[in-house]
């Protein structure tokens, strides 16, 4: 280890020397274009060691390695890189907003964007995408109910990802697939794709059409707002969830998707939520749990339920013809209630890596 000490601050700090060799950002170590590292990490000899270290400025450290190299490293990044300051950097922070029913309708002007202003502006994608993050939902007005100008709207902000169910889809009660949304009948609150190892991260929906018939409100809740209150109320559920491999699947011909993981994923490092990952519908055997614990497990699932089934922490509207919603899917829960007559949904989903790429690239997150 090593200890260096801030120029500035006096804060000491101890780092491992294969680490700081390792972090070398000079362009023999990274490549200027790619910011690839350039060498294997075998090509470090194992006990690297600092033969000299000096500090050039009140940014800069020199260090003299063994193994001959001269690295300068900016000292703000070093003690910026620490695991640390990326807690309290991550705990501190105040991207995300948990809403319930009521709350959401007080940041409703926040979460309304144009087409229009979409198309022509830069800043508007932009904030479109933090309130994305913020709230985990938001709309885009004055789309002309068609499924290629829907496309146009959701390729503006973010490419879409390609699954079973197609690109674009446009669906509506036509057995198209083995699942209940390809029908009339009521869908309780849900995260789509837990079946999937890569489930969409984002998921837009632009109802184009409902004529001779009632019904098909769309209702929508916050899975942040949800975890955080069963963390409170109920730590023993919270645990259970976040703990236990659950699995889904997703069968038809030709297909057979599984994926098993908690209902409940909390960053390992802040224990923050990851993803939401709940559908009653999409369970497949429960053999994943030793008997002695399915008890356990229903009631914890019983109580998650309860406060996701609660009208008061929904938001339920109707989806008119010019609207697309588009939501965090790992975040948000959605549900559809019954419908009669012709209704014709369009829209798509979208990568979580690409969401938060883009997130990154406009600055919202780190
Ligand atoms: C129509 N659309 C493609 C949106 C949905 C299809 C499948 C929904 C599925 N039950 C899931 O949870 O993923
Ligand atoms: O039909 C709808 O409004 C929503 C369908 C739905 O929930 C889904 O496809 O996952």
């Amino acid at each position: 280890m090593i200890e260096l000490r801030h120029p500035e601050t006096g804060k000491i700090l101890e780092v491992d020397e294969l680490w700081l060799r390792y972090h070398c950002r000079c362009v023999d170590c990274v490549d200027a274009d790619t910011k690839q590292r350039r060498y294997n990490l075998f090509d470090l000899p194992a006990t690297v060691k600092a033969s000299k270290l000096s500090y050039k400025s009140d940014q800069q450290l020199l260090v003299e390695w063994s193994d001959g190299h001269k690295a300068n490293y900016d000292i703000d990044n070093i003690y910026n890189s620490q695991l640390d300051a990326l807690i309290s950097r991550r705990t501190s922070s105040t991207i995300h907003t948990p809403w319930n029913g009521n709350t959401i309708l007080k940041h409703e002007q926040n979460l309304r964007f144009s087409l229009s202003a979409l198309i022509n502006n830069d800043d508007v994608v932009k904030s479109l995408v933090t309130s994305l993050v913020r709230y985990g939902i938001v709309f885009i007005d004055g789309v002309p109910p068609t499924p290629t100008m829907t496309e146009i709207a959701i390729r503006r902000v973010f490419p879409i990802m390609k699954t079973i169910f197609g690109e674009l889809w446009t669906f509506g009660d036509r057995k198209d697939h083995a699942d209940t949304a390809y029908t009339k009948i009521h869908l309780g609150p849900h995260t789509d794709n837990t079946f999937f190892c890569d489930g969409a991260g984002l998921q837009a929906l632009h109802c184009i059409e409902h004529v001779n018939g009632e019904g098909g409100y769309n209702f929508f809740l916050d899975g942040l707002h949800a975890v955080q209150k069963l963390k409170r109320e109920n730590p023993k559920a919270y645990e259970l969830l976040c703990r236990a491999p659950i699995p889904a699947e997703f069968i038809e011909p030709g297909q057979h998707h599984r994926h098993t993981a908690p209902i409940i994923q909390t960053d390992p490092i802040t224990g923050e939520l990851v993803r939401l990952r709940i559908n009653v519908y999409d369970r497949t055997t429960l053999n994943t749990l030793p008997q002695s614990e399915m008890a356990e497990f229903y009631a914890s699932m019983r109580a998650l339920l309860k406060i996701v089934n609660d009208g008061a922490n929904q938001w339920k509207f109707k989806l008119n013809p010019g609207t697309i919603v588009m939501f965090d899917n790992w975040r948000m829960l959605h549900g559809r209630y019954a419908y009669t007559g012709q209704r014709t949904m369009t829209g798509a989903y979208m990568q979580r890596t690409d969401f938060l790429s883009k997130a990154r690239v406009l600055g919202i997150i780190e």
